[in-house]
């Protein structure tokens, strides 16, 4: 049998009200304004539960005296006992209307104030939230659905500041309205108000019961709801495939049963909550019964009695909304937890904490018997020592899996290796801050990414203080600038998404024009395999032969120009380096040099 252990009040207590409590401390920067919203809040619900006090006593100041149920006497309405005069019954009617306006007065407050540090906290969560996932390394998206990563930021941030806002706002109001609320009833007829108030503790058994159900399928609904986030993320993403395998119904399918789940975990919360105010309204009616009984039998005065069941009345609210406090907690507390659970997971890759600053570099790498794995048993990189001079230029070449984009992306810090050190320019690159030395290398890959914007827009990318000359300039090296001005808007020409509205080689000489800008002292390529057409290639081939001038290269090669332009070419076999030197003298010693060069670059011999 399984060791069923204890565990301590106190660890349930973290655990439960955690998320509650972290989610509260974001409050911190806007207290003034969460005080002065609460002690509205205070006002408002003192001032509900003191109507009924008013309504009786201004009932008793301006209507004649001994008017009871059930023992009228329109006779007493006139004559000496008929009352005060006109305008005193004015002036002490206005308080009704007084009290009505300031308990509308300090309500809205209450609300205003609570919304406004509830949509601000969901800003400042929001945007930590965004920013901590961006610190996170790859290794964290290579695993991490994107969709759901949507779904945390949009959704999850808002069901937690919905229900803080709620909550917030009925803590203190709603107690203060119903403390009060009673206390005026008791005080006006203690023996009424037991009878009719009787019956609130059996309201609470619906909300306990329903509770259960609504925090159950609410969890699901929540969850479904990302598992709907992924599909409509991957689809959009994915839709060129989707469109070229005709899978468009498949897709459509894949999210109707999501919708479908979707729409039946919503009419599980929606049936348990609706369900619960009929409940409570039914145990209020015979509520109702025992009051009719006690005026029957106790006679009492009708003012007194029209301030009882309006106090009565009054209650309904407060209560209604306490009763919601629970339900919202754990609807708060499901969506922070998942909000806290991203934010504690701390990047696996950091800036050590005395990293430096990169502030220029000669552009020398040494790699250090570097072996990495991405987690699984064999090593992408295994045991290489390469030492990369500056400003030279090195291809790397194997066959596919053999490394070499690992070699790119350990350069980049993308992830760390297991053993060994790669030092720039004689530091090792765990001892520089991330931003500094990626701003020191420049990347231009075979798959260009192109955000949804002007092309202007996609080339100040490389360095975000560029100005309009030198983002032209960098177009005109890059061999863009005609095919720009050419576009309807010039510059100022939307891409598409992802770039799609320009060819793939346009595309490319916008990365390049990027990279340039960028200026950076190392170049990391990865070039393209795709056949784009002579021209476009001969354009981008120049562009690239601008862009490594003066700057170290690293450049998986898959042309035979840059294998014959580089300075050493580094053969890469099962994430080892098998050799390295110029392409001559490879040919001559090195057989897997001679094998990938016969089966990738031949072709090239034989266009050239
Ligand atoms: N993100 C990843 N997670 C797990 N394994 C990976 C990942 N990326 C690459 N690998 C594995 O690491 C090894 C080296 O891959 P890498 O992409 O570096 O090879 P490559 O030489 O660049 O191949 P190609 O020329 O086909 O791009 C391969 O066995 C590959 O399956």
């Amino acid at each position: 049998m399984a060791d069923k252990k204890k565990i301590p009040f106190t660890q349930l207590l973290k655990e439960f009200w955690g998320p509650y409590f972290k989610l509260a401390t974001y409050m911190r920067p806007y207290l003034p304004r969460v005080v002065f919203g609460m002690v509205c809040g205070i006002l408002a619900g003192t001032l509900n539960g003191t109507i009924p006090l008013v309504l009786n006593y201004v009932g008793q100041k301006v209507l004649p005296a001994g008017q009871t149920l059930g023992k009228i006497n329109p006779m007493k309405m006139h004559g000496a006992d008929a009352g005060p005069a006109i305008d005193t019954v004015i002036w002490i009617s206005m308080l009704i209307p007084a009290v009505m306006v300031a308990r509308g007065i300090f309500s809205y407050l209450n609300s205003y104030y609570l919304s406004w540090v509830s949509f601000h906290i969901l800003r400042d969560l929001r945007s930590e939230l965004f920013r901590h996932l961006m610190s996170q390394p790859m290794a964290f998206f290579n695993k991490a659905k994107s969709g759901k990563l949507i779904a945390r930021v949009i959704n999850d941030t808002r069901v937690a500041q919905n229900a803080l806002t709620s909550i917030s706002g009925d803590l203190v109001k709603e107690p203060v309205a119903v403390v009060t609320g009673i206390v005026v009833l008791v005080s006006l007829d203690w023996r009424f108000s037991l009878t009719t108030l009787l019956l609130f503790p059996i309201c609470m058994v619906p909300v306990l019961v329903f509770g259960r159900k609504i925090r159950q399928a609410g969890k699901a609904e929540e969850n479904e709801a990302g598992a709907m986030a992924v599909i409509l993320q991957e689809s959009f993403a994915g839709v060129r495939v989707i469109k070229s395998f005709a899978r468009e119904d498949y897709q459509a399918s894949q999210f109707a049963k999501s919708s479908d789940l979707q729409c039946r975990n919503s009419m599980r919360v929606r049936k348990s909550m609706d369900i619960v105010q009929p409940l409570i309204e039914s145990v209020s009616a015979f509520g109702v019964v025992l009051a009719i009984l006690y005026v029957y039998y106790y006679h009492i005065g009708i003012i007194q009695f029209a301030a009882l069941c309006f106090g009565i009345f009054l209650l309904y609210n407060p209560v209604k909304s306490l009763s919601r406090i629970p339900l919202q907690m754990q609807k708060c507390m499901a969506s922070a937890s998942n909000v806290f659970d991203l934010l504690n997971k701390q990047p696996a890759i950091q800036d050590a904490p005395d990293a430096v600053v990169l502030k220029g570099c000669r552009g020398g790498l040494n790699f250090e018997n570097i072996t990495f794995s991405y987690g699984s048993e064999q090593n992408a990189v295994k045991d290489m020592n390469l030492v990369v001079e500056p400003h030279k230029k090195y291809a790397l070449v194997g066959s596919s899996g053999a490394g070499k984009s690992t070699v790119l992306s350990l350069i980049l810090r993308f992830y760390d290796p297991q053993q060994g050190v790669i030092q720039l320019d004689g530091v090792d690159i765990r001892k520089i801050s991330q931003n500094s030395l990626r701003e020191h290398i420049g990347v231009v890959t075979q798959e260009t990414f192109l955000f949804h914007d002007t092309i202007y827009e996609n080339i100040r990318y490389g360095r975000l203080d560029a100005t309009e000359a030198e983002i032209i300039a960098a177009a005109k090296l890059a061999y863009a600038h005609d095919f720009i001005v050419a576009q309807p808007e010039g510059y100022n020409s939307i891409v598409g998404d992802k770039g799609c509205l320009l060819s793939g080689g346009q595309q490319q000489r916008l990365a390049i024009a990027r990279a340039l800008l960028k200026n950076a002292p190392i170049l990391l390529l990865d070039e393209a395999t795709s056949a784009l057409d002579s021209e476009s290639e001969h354009m981008i081939q120049a562009a690239l032969d601008r862009l490594s001038q003066g700057r170290t290269v690293i450049a998986i090669a898959h042309r035979l120009s840059t294998i014959l332009k580089s300075d050493k070419i580094v053969v890469m076999d099962k994430g080892m380096v098998v050799d390295a030197g110029p392409h001559a003298e490879l040919l001559e010693r090195s057989p897997i040099y001679r094998k990938l060069y016969e089966l990738q670059f031949n072709h090239d011999k034989i266009a050239a």
